[in-house]
């Protein structure tokens, strides 16, 4: 088998396609080929990131905050146009991926939260996008809230801020109403975490053994 080095990827030529909201990349590389040559390739990459997103948890009572927005590529697939996601938004240049959280929390959930830890940072789309993704997970109680939520209607944002059970929210992962990859990972890294089914846990521990 072939050695796989990073350093033998050298990179030949950039070249931007388009630079509107996102930029979009062509570049040229060289890689290894078969019998110690080299070969030349193209890769388009788009930069849309990166970016941070959080699900906030609210143990005591069992509940998620998620949220509810338009996204166009969804529906130009054929799929729903307004998807359940975790909050989440671009990380401005010079900000930590624990501060945009912060911001998004406010602005997207109205919402403060706390006790803030990152559980995953990954790419979404490797082939295609340099998005580069941080993932918290995070706690609020309801005398968090600071506010209404719902994004900035300036930018066109109308998000609406779902409180939903653990169960009620893993239940739209099974039945095929949340399809955004960032939001089962959460969902599922609750599950994993054994605190989904609070109910469950507890009369199990209140029952007698069998
Ligand atoms: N004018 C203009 N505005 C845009 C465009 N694309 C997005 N916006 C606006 O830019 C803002 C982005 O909001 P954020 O909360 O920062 O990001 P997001 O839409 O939640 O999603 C981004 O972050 C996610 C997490 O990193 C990513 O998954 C997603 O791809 C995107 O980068 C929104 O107001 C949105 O309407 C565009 O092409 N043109
Ligand atoms: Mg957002």
């Amino acid at each position: 088998m072939d050695q796989q080095n990073d350093d033998d990827i050298r990179i030949e030529t950039r070249v931007t396609l388009s630079d509107d909201f996102y930029r979009l990349e062509k570049v040229s590389f060289r890689q290894p080929g078969r019998n110690g040559s080299t070969e030349i390739l193209d890769r388009e990459v788009f930069h849309n990131g990166p970016g941070a997103g959080v699900l906030p948890v609210d143990r005591e009572r069992g509940l998620v905050l998620l949220v509810r927005q338009l996204r166009i590529a969804a529906k130009l697939n054929g799929d729903a146009a307004y998807l359940v996601e975790i909050c989440a938004g671009m990380i401005d240049d010079g900000d930590a991926p624990a501060e945009t959280i912060v911001k998004e929390a406010e602005q997207e959930l109205g919402y403060r939260l706390h006790a803030i830890r990152q559980v995953f940072e990954l790419y979404m789309s490797p082939g295609a996008s340099a998005e580069k993704l941080h993932l918290f997970i995070a706690d609020y109680r309801p005398e968090d809230r600071v506010g209404s939520g719902g994004g900035l209607p300036e930018e066109g944002e109308r998000i609406r801020v779902l409180e939903l059970s653990f169960d009620a929210a893993w239940q739209m992962v099974e039945s095929g109403r949340i399809i955004d990859a960032k939001t089962i990972l959460m969902l599922q890294h609750l599950r994993l975490q054994g605190v989904a089914q609070p109910d469950r846990m507890l009369s199990e521990a209140g029952s007698a053994p069998s």
